[in-house]
């Protein structure tokens, strides 16, 4: 029989084997590779361009560009003259920064040259380094595939940086930001090597249960720390879309009856003409869509064709379909009701009964028509009753006129509240699933995870086998971890071998 030791060693490889095709259990290597140079700041005339080297060839670049053969300080900005490395000729007066591996954004020796930005200086300046053997200019994303390759970020981070650079609203930085610095990414983490840290008393019940030492408790103590943690993941899965509703925009749907006024009111958000507004009821056939920024949520609204039964036009009926399922899928969903109308509006009231639910905000328009006095406040109190008295709840309602920009601010504040609620983290501990792939490895993972328990009772080889797999896909959304770091741990706490 195997003694303790040779157990642990054969757990070790184990677990290494297991995860090889993921992880890389020695300390990241540096590869010998070109050194890469491109412009990093924006393109076109600027007060300031920024152009980045990185590979072994950094230093004799900078060296080079400077004409001397001084060793750079480490991250210390230094104004400097560059020269063209073969003509000699002065390019330009700025400033460099040195970054010695591995401390450096992509884990290589990196330089910086901050210049100013004209065309001519940073066409010239990238010509001198090219002039340097063993560079070539990078290629799309490189400078980060490099960062990713070294270690200095993993999976969830490079998708972090590509939101970032992305960002169009402040919310949408905040995320990113948080995701970039590994907030997602340690989450996911700590849910793994929890996970791995339960099944290897599993692990060691199946090895050195002979040895009496270890009680079948374990295993079902460790069955209670897995079903805690498939809890977690659920609970994280059930984010209700909120961070892919943040990377993608909230949808906001404008519905109602013909000449409500809906073009008019998405023309008004957006501040430009983006669909037709004519007095003509059925104007609007497509779902005309803009992207806003709502207090710093990204937002995409649809103006929607007016729903109306009377129709015979094929092309306003197709509309009408599209209105409809619009309004079903949305996040946040507006009725227009035209508050002007005399007498008989019983297709608006009928419709409005039909789709309106209980987040359904109810917008009153062309309020400048109405003579509030005599009229509309009754009958607006009567349309109001007739939703709680059919549908019973008391509907949110906010009136407005699009003509005369009446309610406007206050239907936005509105608008942002709901966006709040939205997009609101209530499990701090959690953070925002910003991405399909990782919802589809979770997935993946509790899946595995249910036939564990499935199997936990009768055929211990089998359940173990399926924790494997669980922790396998948890591995693949970040791609980068060190398992050796985690097995220390786990062996440290358990005490076998001593
Ligand atoms: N007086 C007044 N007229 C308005 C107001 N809002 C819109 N209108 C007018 O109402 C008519 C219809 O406006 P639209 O914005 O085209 O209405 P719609 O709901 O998009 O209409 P469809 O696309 O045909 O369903 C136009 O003549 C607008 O100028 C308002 O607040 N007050
Ligand atoms: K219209
Ligand atoms: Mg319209």
């Amino acid at each position: 029989m195997l003694n303790r030791s040779n157990k642990l060693i054969q757990f070790k490889r184990f677990y290494s084997t297991t995860t090889a095709t993921i992880n890389n259990n020695d300390p990241p290597k540096l590869i010998k590779k070109d050194t890469i140079y491109s412009l990093s700041s924006g393109v076109g005339k600027s007060g300031v361009a920024v152009i980045r080297v990185s590979g072994p060839q950094s230093k004799n670049v900078l060296q080079s560009l400077i004409n001397k053969e001084k060793e750079p300080k480490d991250r210390l900005a230094t104004l400097g003259t560059f020269y063209h490395p073969t003509t000699k000729e002065p390019l330009d007066k700025g400033i460099y920064i040195w970054f010695s591996n591995p401390n450096s954004f992509t884990g290589e020796d990196v330089v910086e040259f901050h210049i100013h930005g004209g065309r001519a200086v940073i066409h010239d300046t990238l010509e001198a380094i090219s002039t340097i053997p063993g560079t070539r200019s990078s290629q799309p994303g490189e400078f980060t595939k490099r960062s990713f390759d070294n270690g200095k970020l993993d999976l969830t981070q490079v998708e972090g940086l590509s939101d970032l650079l992305d960002a169009q609203t402040q919310h949408q930085r905040k995320i990113a930001l948080d995701q970039m610095q590994g907030s997602i990414g340690k989450f996911y983490h700590t849910l793994r090597n929890d996970l791995i840290r339960a099944s290897a008393y599993m692990e060691a019940f199946i090895d050195f249960g002979d040895d009496a030492e270890l009680e079948p408790e374990i295993v079902e103590q460790s069955k209670q720390k897995i079903l805690a943690i498939k809890e977690k993941i659920i609970q994280h899965l059930n984010d209700g879309r909120r961070g892919e509703r943040l990377r993608d925009g909230a949808q906001i749907a404008i519905v109602g009856p013909p000449n409500a006024g809906k073009s008019s009111l998405l023309n008004l958000l957006a501040k430009r003409k983006a669909s037709i507004v004519s007095p003509i009821p059925g104007t609007t056939r497509d779902i005309v869509e803009v992207v806003l920024d709502i207090g710093g949520y990204p937002v995409v609204v649809g103006d929607t064709a007016g729903i109306r039964h009377s129709t015979l036009d094929l092309i306003e009926k197709e509309g009408i379909e599209m209105a409809k399922e619009r309004f079903k899928q949305s996040d946040i969903k507006l009725f227009l009701y035209d508050c002007s109308i005399h007498g008989d509006d019983a297709d608006s009231m009928d419709l409005l009964l039909n789709i309106i639910d209980k987040n359904t905000i109810l917008v009153f328009n062309k309020v400048d028509l109405v003579d509030k006095k005599l009229n509309w406040d009754s009958k607006r109190k009567e349309i109001l009753d007739t939703i709680y008295q059919r549908k019973g709840f008391h509907s949110n309602y906010i009136e407005i006129s699009c003509l005369e920009n009446i309610g406007i601010q206050n239907l936005l504040l509105h608008l942002e509240n709901n966006l709040k609620q939205l997009f609101e983290i209530d499990d701090k501990e959690a953070p925002l699933l910003t991405r399909v792939r990782y919802k589809e490895h979770l997935n993946d993972c509790v899946e595995s995870l249910n036939r564990y328990i499935y199997y936990c009772d009768s055929d211990i080889v089998l359940a173990s086998e399926e924790l494997r797999s669980a922790i396998k896909s948890i591995g693949e959304i970040t791609f980068s971890v060190n398992i050796d770091d985690l097995l220390d741990v786990i062996f440290k706490d358990f005490c076998i071998g001593k």
